[in-house]
């Protein structure tokens, strides 16, 4: 698996290099984008070896580097020439970063940096393509001199010859093991042993170490986090792409599929003719669709950021991380459970192998853990909310994604229930400024009683985690409300296109305003009256969107190829794939199996025998 991963991951990198060739000579930052793109990820099912070469090695090398060291390692990790991993997990610490024990001591006598793993603990381990693929990594380690930690480093640390691809001496390399998918990355794991490189293979844009051993620290030291933040917008991207992938199969399949007839005497309807598979598959759709556009933006303040931060402009950095968060832990938990949603909706065909679904869940699912487990980002995000309540409290502006926070705070109550758009995202939004205001006050009477900041996240945690899960559906909801109905493509759009995006806007309003109905009553007074409406109203849309599904999700514009599922295909033959799958079966290749004769045949014989002997 994993030999046929690397071939098809250099395939596609080769095509790759070539469109960046021709649609930006010279230019570096299509190159990732493209690599993110579905079609590189399904075409690779088992996973692509090239990942994190492409999304963070190759990214560490431009944003952390020197010029200098760009040219002597960056250049050529971007031409393919070297293949490379961001090896900073280990297999004692993933989330801690503070606490990773992979250490780099300064040698000022020989200007090297001595690198060790001292620990079983400390071993890298999780770098996607560190088993098999590649020969160098970025190692990251505390940074020691004279015994005297610095906090985190980057190191540029060749693992294997160039020429034979055998590990270096020092080096410890292999692959941890089979995992629940993506088994074609071969994630690996890594120790040194008093591994020595020159000075110069510590990245150095943001901070230095002199020759003669001085430390110069980083402006910002969460700089060195960049790598990270640009692969939860690639998340976000991404695990979209998976719903979606998805939600097209369970909708072409759920109008193909046939079962029980809705009136007495009627033949049996399409099983999306029926309201609950309707409420299965529809909002999954609505989902995707209004993931994609936040992260579409993310990525555009992400590009933004990066080039600021290049010029050594830190401003937006916060905004960003929050952002970049937020997103990453929403689309991925969304996409994990919307997808296993959508093959249950598929019923028993949607456990078969060839419906594709089960290989796409495996494909989503790990990004609620890698690149920063979810709940960590949402205690991230809910710090980050509890700095800026104290902002809102000192009377101060708060950034534009939150800025929907400070107009909340001031008002004295919730205005008078109308039911419509705007009504709804301010039902959330004042749910989230409300669980903000509650997690501040449990936070800020922990610290008022002696506790520290850090250990008063912990016991706030569940209600810090809460309001940073309904600043997310408030931002996401709040993007989506201004693409729809205040964008200034709007008059471009024809009154029919309008009508559905308009029809998708409700859906995602009011089903989220059902998902937390729990938060919303907190803070919100409304009659049932008002619930059943927006109860109605839920099945009208539904109803409403129902003829468009087919539509809306052909215009992800899919092939095939992409989807790999006899459930999902475009001509909708589902029986007749189903079944060329099945012949295909390595069981199908004889009438008798071999172990008939070595296995079954004895067994019942011997069955038979002592059924025999007892009737004696
Ligand atoms: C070929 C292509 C195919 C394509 C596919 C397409 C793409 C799809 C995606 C792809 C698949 C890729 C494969 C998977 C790769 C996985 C790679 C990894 O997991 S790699 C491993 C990933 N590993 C992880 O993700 C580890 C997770 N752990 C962490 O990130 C950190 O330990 C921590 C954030 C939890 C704590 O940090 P710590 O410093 O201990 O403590 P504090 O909390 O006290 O924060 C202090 C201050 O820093 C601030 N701040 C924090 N972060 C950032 C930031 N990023 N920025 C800016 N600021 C940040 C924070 O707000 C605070 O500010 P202030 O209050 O002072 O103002
Ligand atoms: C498929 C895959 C690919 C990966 N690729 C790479 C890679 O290329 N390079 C790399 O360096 N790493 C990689 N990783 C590792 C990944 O980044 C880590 O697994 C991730 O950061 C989570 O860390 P952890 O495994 O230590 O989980 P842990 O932190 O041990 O999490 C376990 C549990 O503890 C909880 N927890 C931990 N800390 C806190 C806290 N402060 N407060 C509350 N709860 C907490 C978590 O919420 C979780 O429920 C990969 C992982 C996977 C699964």
């Amino acid at each position: 698996m994993a030999s046929m991963s690397v071939k098809h991951a250099i395939a596609a990198a080769k095509k790759l290099r070539s469109l960046q060739e021709r649609f930006n000579p010279g230019g570096s930052d299509i190159y990732p984008a493209l690599m993110g793109d579905e079609a590189i990820t399904a075409l690779i099912p088992s996973g692509n070896p090239l990942s994190v070469h492409i999304l963070m090695f190759t990214r560490a090398l431009r944003e952390q580097g020197t010029d200098e060291q760009y040219e002597k390692f960056g250049r050529r990790a971007d031409n393919n020439e070297i293949i490379g991993t961001f090896a900073q997990t280990e297999l004692g610490h993933g989330t801690y970063l503070r606490g990773l024990e992979a250490r780099a001591d300064y040698d000022r006598g020989t200007e090297e940096f001595v690198l060790n793993t001292p620990k079983l603990s400390s071993y890298k381990w999780w770098p996607g393509g560190l088993g098999q693929t590649c020969n160098y990594c970025i190692f990251v380690a505390q940074l020691y001199i004279d015994n005297e930690a610095k906090g985190m480093a980057m190191f540029v640390v060749q693992i294997r010859d160039e020429e034979t691809h055998m590990p270096l001496p020092g080096v410890h390399v292999g692959e941890i093991g089979k995992k629940m998918g993506l088994n074609g990355v071969n994630n690996g794991f890594l120790g040194l042993k008093d591994y020595r490189v020159p000075r110069l293979n510590m990245l150095m844009r943001h901070q230095q170490v002199l020759p003669d051993g001085r430390f110069v620290k980083s402006p910002v030291s969460q700089v060195s986090y960049f790598p990270m933040v640009f692969v939860r917008c690639m998340v976000a991207r991404q695990n979209s792409n998976y719903l979606a992938q998805a939600a097209t199969i369970a909708t072409r399949y759920s109008v193909i599929r046939r079962q029980s007839p809705i009136e007495e005497g009627q033949p049996e309807p399409k099983i999306l003719e029926h309201l609950t598979q309707q409420m299965k598959v529809i909002p999954e759709i609505v989902t995707a669709v209004v993931y994609r556009l936040a992260a579409a933006n993310l990525q555009n303040m992400y590009n933004e950021t990066a080039e600021a931060v290049y010029r050594k402009d830190f401003s937006r950095l916060p905004e960003l991380h929050a952002l970049a968060c937020i997103l990453k832990v929403a689309t991925s938990y969304d996409s994990t459970y919307g997808i296993e949603r959508l093959r249950q909706a598929c019923g028993g065909h949607g456990y078969l192998t060839a419906g594709n679904l089960g290989n796409i869940f495996a494909m989503a699912a790990p990004a609620c853990t890698y690149e920063g487990e979810n709940s960590v980002l949402y205690l991230q995000v809910g710090k980050i909310l509890m700095k800026n309540w104290s902002q809102v409290l000192a009377g101060r502006e708060l950034m534009p994604s939150m800025a929907y926070i400070s107009e909340c705070s001031k008002m004295t109550s919730f205005p008078q229930w109308t039911g419509s758009w705007e009504c709804l995202l301010k039902a959330i939004q004042y749910a989230c400024v409300g669980s903000i205001r509650l997690a501040f006050q449990s936070y800020n009477a922990r610290v008022q009683s002696a506790q520290s900041q850090t250990a008063a996240v912990n016991y706030s945690g569940l209600e810090l985690t809460k309001a940073a899960e309904l600043h997310g559906r408030s931002y996401v909801a709040g993007n989506f409300y201004q693409q729809i109905v205040n964008s200034p493509n709007k008059h471009q759009r024809s009154p029919q296109f309008q009508k559905v995006l308009e029809n998708m806007l409700e859906l995602h309003l009011i089903q989220i305003f059902f998902r937390h109905l729990g938060d919303i009553l907190r803070f919100i007074r409304i009659t049932e009256d008002e619930i059943s409406a927006l109860q109605r109203r839920l099945e009208e849309v539904l109803k409403e969107l129902r003829p468009d599904a087919v539509a809306i999700t052909d215009a992800f514009d899919f092939n095939d190829k992409i989807l790999s599922s006899a459930l999902g295909c475009y001509d909708g033959n589902v029986y007749e794939r189903l079944f060329e799958a099945a012949l295909k079966h390595p069981l199908n290749r004889k009438s008798v199996p071999d172990f008939f004769e070595a296995h079954l045949k004895p067994f019942m014989k011997e069955n038979a025998d002592n059924a025999k002997k007892s009737k004696l």
